[in-house]
């Protein structure tokens, strides 16, 4: 019989090159993607050592982080933006790198655009630098993201040197509530581990709940690994993955698929595998989440009060401190505090089943007048979809209006950038201080918590709006 071997141990091991006694193992990249951020600097360097880019087939750049979500057929007027964004294209083309730049029809988010092309499939190595590259994993990829030194060193071999981290597993059994989803599921297991509860880990999500979830909650839950302080997370491939990305633009097509499925199948955890540490949750103790503080563990229940000071791992003072900036207090209920902005996107959702969830509610109803709503599509793949089916009509009847594709407002790197003291719901993953500008107030959630909140202007229980 051989060894029980887990998912994340069998696609390591197919791709390591070398292995160092007590050092980190080289292993082989099979996707890179790169943004206008991180990348001009590791072209520079190769630039400095005139290397060549190795494979350059295996990467791919978007440009992302720095577009406006207005007008984006005008020429980008911040100067900062408009260099990285002329840097990740020169770059491109000069090192023969497919590039989707500003206004070309795949671009977009970079991790929602690898996955919705088929270029993210099941058993891969992925990196970019960038933390959320976790997203990925959804495929029953290795996804994780790297830093601009690597970038360089994996542009210039196609490997990188990695120390094997501690496997963690998160089963959550049962069936999920009304009104509960993905994101929730994420936010709900960082509160309870906190942000740093899966720091040194690659995780495996496993269990009813993640086998029966669609790919694009299931990216939703990789992407937010990384807010638990883990590596990457992973889920095993199955049909719900394979009927998702058959057909693809650039999945393998024919006979070249027919010869994957086997080994793509056999990308699962066998009985008896053992991990550093295995957990399990309950799905049916996971209500609608949102965040009160400042970082992605601090969430709670919608319908809950924010707990006290004496709950709380992280000491009396910093938790004072987060709820100050907040400007909120111990006990007080998270229902009906108003808010200012909504911001429906991000690479944790932007995708289309974000934006049916979204509409779903809002629906016949009308934006609240004390809230600007930002929706961004993840990708122009997906603001395609919004317009085929109908949901920009059903999010235009009720007052609000679609930006064009980017990070947007989850970072600010670009205009978008909610107002100092102002509360954003936010469907994005990160809530540190300033994160969606200066003195920005992020409330994170899922998109229905944040449609709940567009239409009435408060902090409300979308429970309320379903049948
Ligand atoms: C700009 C980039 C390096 C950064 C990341 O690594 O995650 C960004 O995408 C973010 O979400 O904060
Ligand atoms: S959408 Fe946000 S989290 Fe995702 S890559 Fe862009 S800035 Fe990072």
């Amino acid at each position: 019989m051989p060894t029980p071997n887990t998912l994340f141990d069998k696609v390591w091991d197919a791709h390591v090159i070398r292995h160092i006694d007590d050092g980190p193992d080289v292993f082989f990249i099979d996707r890179h993607f790169i943004h206008e951020v991180t990348s001009p600097v590791a072209f520079l360097g190769l630039e400095g050592r005139n290397a060549p880019v190795l494979f350059s087939e295996r990467t791919f750049a978007t440009a992302d982080h720095n577009t406006p979500t207005l007008n984006q057929h005008l020429p980008v007027a911040d100067p900062l933006s408009a260099n990285q964004l002329d840097a990740l294209e020169r770059n491109s083309a000069k090192y023969h790198i497919s590039h989707w730049g500003l206004g070309h029809q795949k671009n977009g988010i970079v991790h929602v655009v690898g996955p919705e092309n088929g270029i993210t499939l099941p058993g891969m190595t992925i990196v970019c630098g960038d933390s959320h590259t976790s997203t990925h994993g959804a495929f029953g990829a290795i996804a994780f993201g790297i830093g601009t030194s690597e970038v360089e060193m994996v542009l210039a071999t196609q490997c990188i040197m990695q120390p094997k981290p501690k496997k963690m597993r998160i089963s959550v059994n049962g069936t999920l509530g009304k009104g509960v989803v993905p994101k929730d599921v994420a936010l709900y297991i960082i509160s309870q581990i906190s942000a740093s509860g899966a720091t040194g880990y690659f995780v495996e999500y496993a269990g009813d709940v993640f086998r029966t979830m669609s790919m694009e909650g299931r990216m939703t839950v990789c992407n937010m690994s990384i807010e638990m302080g883990a590596r990457g997370g992973m889920v095993a491939p199955d049909q719900t993955t394979l009927a998702y990305l058959k057909g693809r633009d650039l999945a393998p097509q024919g006979e070249a698929w027919d010869k994957l499925v086997p080994y793509w199948e056999s990308l699962k955890t066998d009985d008896g595998a053992t991990f550093d540490v295995d957990m399990t949750f309950d799905a049916a103790a996971i209500e609608p989440q949102i965040t009160y503080g400042t970082n992605p563990g601090m969430g709670t229940g919608v319908t809950r009060q924010i707990p006290t000071a004496a709950d709380q791992a992280d000491g009396d003072a910093s938790y004072q401190k987060s709820l100050a900036y907040m400007g909120f207090a111990e006990n007080e209920s998270m229902i009906g505090k108003p808010i200012d902005f909504v911001f429906l996107g991000s690479c944790t959702n932007g995708r289309i089943e974000d934006f049916r969830a979204f509409a779903s509610i809002v629906k016949g109803r009308r934006k609240a007048d004390n809230v600007t709503a930002w929706l961004v599509p993840g990708s122009h793949i997906v603001e395609s979809q919004i317009k085929a089916e109908g949901i920009l009509d059903v999010l235009t009847e009720a007052g609000f209006a679609l930006r064009q594709p980017g990070c947007s407002a989850c970072l600010a790197m670009n205009e978008d950038k909610i107002p100092a003291g102002k509360y954003a719901v936010s469907t994005s993953n990160r809530n540190f201080e300033g994160r969606q500008g200066p003195g920005a107030r992020t409330l994170l959630a899922s998109p229905l918590v944040a449609a709940a909140a567009a239409v009435t202007g408060v902090v409300t229980d979308p429970r309320e709006f379903l049948n």
